[in-house]
């Protein structure tokens, strides 16, 4: 069975991990890359980059307005500069904890407290909704929990599922033609219920927060350390700088998508992947309890020491790269310099004309055998002893314009997957007459949406203790 995760033998026949693809009618001719050297000339930005990210690229990220993902040069280091520093060691900090209080949270609310087994037909029902709930207390500075109720008494929608219904329709509001998104179907009404929604409270939040960051600098006083008061509060720093309300609000939207879909759908594909390695599992589950024994909560304290938790994440990152291309664009005529294939020494300069597409192929930068043994293969130990913030792990992109949420997502999966590992085993929940592997064929392989995602995880929880 072919896989879409194949990618890397599209490069096969040609010996390159750098490819120009020419279109058969029209249009000018682009490159591809696999190549991390190549990834690196045209993704890092800044003035010495003859690249850029061209707005085609972004227009999934413009609904709500100009943000840190879609903006460029000048416009990025003014987003950079007020954005940055909402990632500080107080929103780590409420990631952990509010990653832990929802754990309880699922526990109680699924009814699996004294349960021994339990299956679990779709895992990302629950790592979604995870993903949702952390990026909208820690992200938004929400109160929301596992389970309220979708509607509140007077019939409107409650935030929590205005947000639930905004980001799963995302890909709707923004490529289908506005007089579909307008007709008067029940769909489309939810749909644009859900924005209005949001949007008039969020304008609100923004007011509300600018009154209480002036009242606590004045006073002295801590305040909020959700992320959206933060970028208020950076703002307010600014001057002449400063965001305007529409940008603010675009930078809390840009949150959600990056920081939602793409952990939710790491910590599917991790599952997954311990499901059908059982060994691996146990070498993790090992390590937790090691570290935090069989009574107490995980705190951010133990973090360093889950590295085999962090590997495995980290491994199901590289497979399932969340942020699958990357693209730009020369904005002036310049060159590539190419890595000759393995064996050959050197590397071939290639012209590249002005206007000229790049595309960061980062399943083929992670499946590329110049970089990893056996390069198919789940094996989180490539990652043991590696730094954190190294660059060696490159799927959340490379220099200054890499992933600003790597930490938030990877506290938030680390947590998670030590207490979910530590109470059951996982293990794959397989179809009448199939075997694991054909379980693994089946469900191991990826589907593209707004980002790239593993397909259903179907599992069973058998409680450990
Ligand atoms: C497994 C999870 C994640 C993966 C694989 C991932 C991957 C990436 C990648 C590849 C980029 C570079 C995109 C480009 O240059 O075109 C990126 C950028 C970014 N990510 Fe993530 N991301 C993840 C989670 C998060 C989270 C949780 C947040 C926020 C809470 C976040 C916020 C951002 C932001 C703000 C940028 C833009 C940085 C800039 O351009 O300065 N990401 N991410």
């Amino acid at each position: 069975m072919k896989s879409n995760l194949d990618r890397f033998a599209v490069y096969k026949p040609f010996a390159h991990d750098t490819i120009s693809v020419v279109p058969y009618l029209v249009g000018s001719p682009s490159f591809y890359t696999g190549n991390v050297d190549v990834a690196r000339q045209v993704s890092v930005g800044g003035h010495k980059c003859s690249f850029h990210k061209p707005t085609e690229a972004s227009l999934a990220f413009l609904l709500w307005g100009m943000n840190i993902i879609a903006a460029d040069g000048e416009t990025w280091r003014k987003h950079r500069r007020v954005v940055g520093p909402a990632f500080n060691n107080e929103l780590y900090q409420m990631v952990w904890t509010e990653t832990l209080k929802t754990y309880g949270d699922m526990i109680a609310a699924e009814g699996w407290e004294g349960k021994q087994e339990i299956d679990v037909p779709v895992i990302q029902t629950l790592t979604f909704k995870l993903a949702l709930l952390i990026i909208g207390k820690c992200g938004f500075g929400f109160s929301f929990n596992w389970f309220s109720p979708p509607r509140s008494k007077d019939g409107s929608l409650s935030i929590q599922e205005a947000l639930r219904i905004v980001t799963d329709s995302h890909m709707i509001a923004v490529f289908l033609p506005q007089w579909i998104q307008n007709l008067p179907i029940k769909k489309m009404k939810e749909i644009r219920e859900a924005h209005h929604k949001l949007l008039g409270f969020m304008k609100q939040q923004v007011e509300e927060r600018r009154v209480e960051v002036r009242a606590s600098l004045s006073e002295g006083s801590g305040g909020r350390h959700d992320a959206f008061t933060m970028l208020v509060k950076a703002n307010e720093d600014e001057g002449k700088l400063k965001l305007s309300d529409e940008e603010l609000i675009g930078n809390v939207f840009v949150m959600l998508f990056a920081g939602h879909e793409t952990t939710a759908y790491t910590l599917a594909a991790t599952l997954g992947f311990l499901a059908y390695h059982q060994d691996l599992q146990d070498e993790v589950y090992d390590q937790i309890v090691s570290v935090v024994g069989l009574e107490r909560d995980p705190t951010i304290e133990d973090y360093p020491s889950l590295d085999k938790v962090l590997a495995a994440f980290y491994e199901g990152v590289r497979l399932f790269p969340a942020g699958h291309l990357m693209i730009r664009q020369a904005y002036e005529d310049t060159v590539l310099k190419i890595p000759n294939p393995v064996g050959e020494e050197g590397i071939t300069t290639v012209p590249v004309p002005k206007g000229t597409n790049v595309i960061v192929d980062m399943v083929g930068v992670q499946y590329n055998p110049r970089y990893f043994d056996n390069p198919g293969e789940y094996r989180p130990s490539r990652w043991y002893g590696v730094n954190n913030e190294s660059e060696s792990f490159s799927a959340f992109s490379i220099g200054s314009r890499a992933c600003l949420g790597r930490k938030f997502a990877t506290l938030e999966s680390v947590c998670f997957l030590s207490l979910l590992l530590r109470d059951f085993r996982i293990q794959p929940a397989l179809k009448a007459g199939e075997t694991k592997d054909q379980w693994r064929d089946r469900v191991l392989d990826a589907k593209i949406a707004l980002t790239l995602g593993v397909n259903d995880v179907p599992v069973k929880l058998v409680r450990r203790v």
